[in-house]
């Protein structure tokens, strides 16, 4: 079951890893030819409706896969309007061959004849809102037709996430999807073929430059959308708190405030003065302040907490009766992350242990990737929150998805980079669901550490990887 955002990002991903979308849209229309071959005999008609992206791109690969086919192509529109290069080549190809291809301008224009199949080409994961003009004359010639039709990926019209159409859709007797069947296919009445197009497996299990897109697909939002973070640390230590603020506002954050004890808040305003700090009495974080910090918690999209909170008793005292009555959303590193196992909360929670930090919680961790990766998942299940676990190659699960992160290196076992991760999912947390904010805070920060090792070695400090981060999420 693969949704349209994720869609994109394994297609990224695929394009990334030496997969390019036009091999994807060969392997599509060679897919689509087959279950075309299947439905019909030597010699019949097949009525290709296509449409101008990548959905119309699959039926004219498909069209050079059917010599055995008598095969008519109708383009709804003119090929200069195509809206993709892929599918636009693949137009250009078929002129050069004998298939006869028929351009629709008009929906008046359009007659599909009396094939033994048509294949509804129209429109596929890119459908928004209901069909506009010709689509929608035709897709009502395709439902009155007696041509049985085949519809590339999903009936047109037909939203693949929801399965509801917003206006008239092609009323299709059977599908052929690709890669991963998609929720609203379920409830169709068509039968429905899911179609392997070469897509490599580690498009999905790494994480990687197409997981960024997970921020750009998000609805335009203006100032104050990009999310309020709240980090609680600091104690025996004063650097780690400042690391992790400094390192939400470059992963994104509009506002980031720090709830530390007073005796350290003069030192992390120091580091920066874009920080908000709120002290509280003492020297380090006790059970008394937590009627205080809650409320501040709660005005937050998101909670950083544990970074330099040190484990004195009574400070994990603090943070276990802060998640008993704490809700929201919270990123736990640090000496925090030791009560997790044993506290029962309603908060989401991102834990970013590193390998020492996961036993100690009471995971198991191994050296193989496959087994360590299954190893986070189940104890991601078993404790029922997102975990984020730092390594070589890190692993992120919910218990459910299960991701690795390879960028990064050596450089980056410095002091402070897990305060900069942690910072940086916290950012991205107010975005994004909990495993995406891990896998992509996983990939923006050990992406930082590679240019940073490009320009610095292993002199790489966590001050530069901040600095860094925002080069970070642009991209290869
Ligand atoms: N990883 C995958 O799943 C792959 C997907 N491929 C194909 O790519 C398709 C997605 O292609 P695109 O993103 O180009 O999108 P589509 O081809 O689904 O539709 C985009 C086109 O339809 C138009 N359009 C959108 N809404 C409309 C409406 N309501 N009425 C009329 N026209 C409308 C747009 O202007 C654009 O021209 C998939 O459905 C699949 O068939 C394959 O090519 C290869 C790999
Ligand atoms: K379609």
């Amino acid at each position: 079951m693969i949704t349209s955002d994720e869609i994109a990002v394994v297609d990224a991903n695929s394009e990334a890893l030496g997969v390019p979308r036009k091999q994807l849209m060969e392997s599509s229309g060679n897919a689509v030819a087959r279950e075309v071959r299947a439905r019909t005999d030597e010699g019949d008609g097949v009525a290709l409706v296509c449409g101008r992206g990548n959905n119309g791109g699959d039926a004219l690969v498909a069209a050079r896969f059917l010599r055995t086919r008598d095969v008519t192509v109708h383009l709804l529109g003119r090929p200069e309007t195509i809206t993709t290069d892929i599918a636009r080549e693949n137009w250009d190809a078929l002129e050069q061959t004998d298939i006869d291809t028929r351009v629709v301008t008009d929906s008046r224009d359009f007659d599909l004849g009396s094939p033994a199949l048509a294949v509804d080409a129209m429109l596929g994961t890119g459908v928004t809102g209901a069909l506009r003009e010709p689509e929608a004359t035709v897709a009502r010639a395709l439902n009155d037709a007696d041509a049985p039709v085949l519809a590339v990926d999903t009936p047109s019209g037909v939203d693949t996430d929801t399965g509801a159409a917003a206006g008239v859709a092609v009323d299709a007797e059977s599908v052929v999807t690709f890669h991963d069947t998609k929720p609203g296919l379920a409830d169709l009445d068509a039968d429905v073929t899911v179609a392997d197009i070469g897509i490599p497996a580690a498009a999905e299990t790494f994480v990687a430059s197409g997981d960024l897109l997970r921020l750009s697909r998000l609805p335009d939002s203006h100032k104050g959308d990009h999310g309020e973070v709240l980090v609680v640390g600091g104690g025996p230590y004063t650097g780690a708190p400042a690391l992790a603020a400094q390192a939400a506002l470059r992963a994104g954050a509009d506002l980031v405030r720090v709830a530390c004890p007073d005796a350290i808040a003069s030192d992390v305003q120091g580091y920066a003065e874009d920080l908000i700090v709120h002290g509280y009495d003492g020297t380090r974080l006790a059970p008394a302040h937590v009627d205080e910090i809650l409320p501040r918690a709660r005005e937050h999209d998101t909670v950083v907490f544990g970074p330099g909170l040190g484990d004195h008793d009574d400070t994990l005292d603090a943070v276990g009766s802060f998640l008993e009555q704490y809700d929201g959303t919270a990123v736990v590193d640090a000496d925090a992350l030791q009560v997790v196992p044993e506290v029962e909360t309603d908060a989401t929670l991102v834990c970013t242990p590193h390998q020492g930090e996961l036993r100690a919680m009471g995971g198991e961790t191994a050296d193989d990737p496959e087994r360590r990766a299954a190893l986070v998942e189940s104890f991601a299940a078993e404790v029922g929150h997102t975990l984020l676990v730092k390594g070589a190659e890190d692993v992120i699960s919910d218990g459910e998805r299960t991701r690795r992160n390879r960028t990064g290196n050596p450089g980056m076992t410095v002091g402070g980079t897990g305060d900069v991760l942690a910072g940086t999912v916290g950012a991205l947390a107010c975005l994004l669901r909990p495993r995406d904010a891990a896998a992509v805070g996983a990939y923006a920060n050990g992406r930082a550490g590679d240019i940073l090792h490009e320009s610095h070695g292993a002199g790489l400090t966590a001050s530069d990887l901040v600095e860094t981060l925002p080069r970070a999420f642009e991209g290869e």
